[in-house]
């Protein structure tokens, strides 16, 4: 039987050390190797990613190039920007290995906005981190240079700017994404969480924010209710105590055992916690398992070797 999967892929996995278009598609074309196993496997995959490195890259040089004849594009827009440039190459690469292998499927990104509430506490506390790391010796001059932002430690590699990151609440596109997979073509969705959209009656204005991805995949998994959720990092698993000496890899873990960590914080901010709170939110309203798992990993994680699978 065809199984739906989600898969959803870090902004990281994607841009590591070199943001040139070049080593990015290199890298989409590295990561889209992997996802073929799937497909060859006969499971209708839906693709989703992350932005956050593109966007907050994006931003600056629409700020450093801004001018009256040629205005900076606001954050809602270098999101679309960057679902565009991503999901190309996404599509580009699929469709190639796709041939490769002679499989005859087709293969669609889907410009995606995300609808959030206006009053989210989230536009009060910015959490999601973007744009490039920082040194802690760059700070003061960054905090001149920029004094409306807010910069955070992140995943121990420096400091970054982070923005505010509401919860999705309803995916727009997500009728004609459902046609879709009905006929059997592979979509790229909610690229960077989707464009965070406000409704305002028949309106819908986009807003300065940066959502999770995560958490749109999880929406989206549910939706169309996937067999599975398969979050791709650049981690093997989700670990107890993470980074510290006596740190722990999960491999097989309930979602009620894992909220009991997610209640007392044990996940860091911005990275691991809202993979693990996505993953237990899919498999709580699915009664399916989530996987989060490193990228270079897809083989084991198909076949349950590898990664943390959070179930019911
Ligand atoms: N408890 C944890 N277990 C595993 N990784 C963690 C944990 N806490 C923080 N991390 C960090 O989270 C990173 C993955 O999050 P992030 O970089 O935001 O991913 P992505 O861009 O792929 O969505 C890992 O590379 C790791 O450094
Ligand atoms: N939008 C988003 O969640 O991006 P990252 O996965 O790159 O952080």
């Amino acid at each position: 039987m065809m199984a739906k999967i989600v898969v959803a892929l870090g902004g990281n996995a994607i841009l590591s050390n070199d943001a040139s278009a070049n080593a990015q598609k290199e890298a989409v074309q590295g990561t889209v190797k992997a996802l073929i196993k799937f497909i060859e496997n006969g499971d209708q995959l839906i693709i989703t990613h992350g932005n956050g490195p593109q966007v907050g890259n994006l931003l600056l040089q629409q700020q450093a190039a801004d001018s009256e004849k040629n205005p900076a594009m606001p954050l809602d827009t270098c999101g679309a920007m960057t679902q565009g440039s991503i999901g190309y190459w996404f599509q580009n690469a699929m469709q190639e290995q796709l041939a490769k292998k002679q499989i005859d499927r087709s293969v669609v990104s889907i410009v995606t906005q995300t609808i959030v509430d206006e009053n989210d506490q989230a536009f009060e506390k910015p959490t999601k981190p973007i744009g490039p790391f920082y040194k802690e010796s760059e700070l003061e001059q960054m905090t001149q240079l920029h004094p409306d932002w807010t910069l955070v430690e992140d995943a121990g590699r420096g400091y970054r700017r982070v923005v505010p990151s509401p919860q999705p609440l309803e995916i727009k596109e997500y009728p004609a994404i459902k046609q879709i997979v009905d006929a059997g073509i592979i979509p790229i969705v909610s690229g960077g969480g989707g464009i965070p959209v406000i409704r305002k009656g028949n309106q819908l204005i986009g807003t300065e924010a940066v959502i999770d991805k995560d958490f749109s995949a999880a929406k989206i998994a549910e939706l169309i209710n996937a067999d599975q959720l398969i979050i791709l990092t650049s981690v093997g698993g989700v670990f107890y105590n993470y980074g510290k000496a006596d740190q722990e890899e999960i491999f097989d873990v309930t979602a009620e055992e894992i909220q009991g960590h997610i209640d007392a914080k044990e996940f860091a901010a911005g990275s691991m916690m809202p993979k693990v709170k996505a993953a237990v939110q899919f498999v709580q309203k699915t009664g399916n398992p989530a996987v989060i798992g490193a990228l270079e990993d897809v083989q084991d994680i198909i076949s349950g070797t590898k990664g943390t699978t959070i179930h019911q």
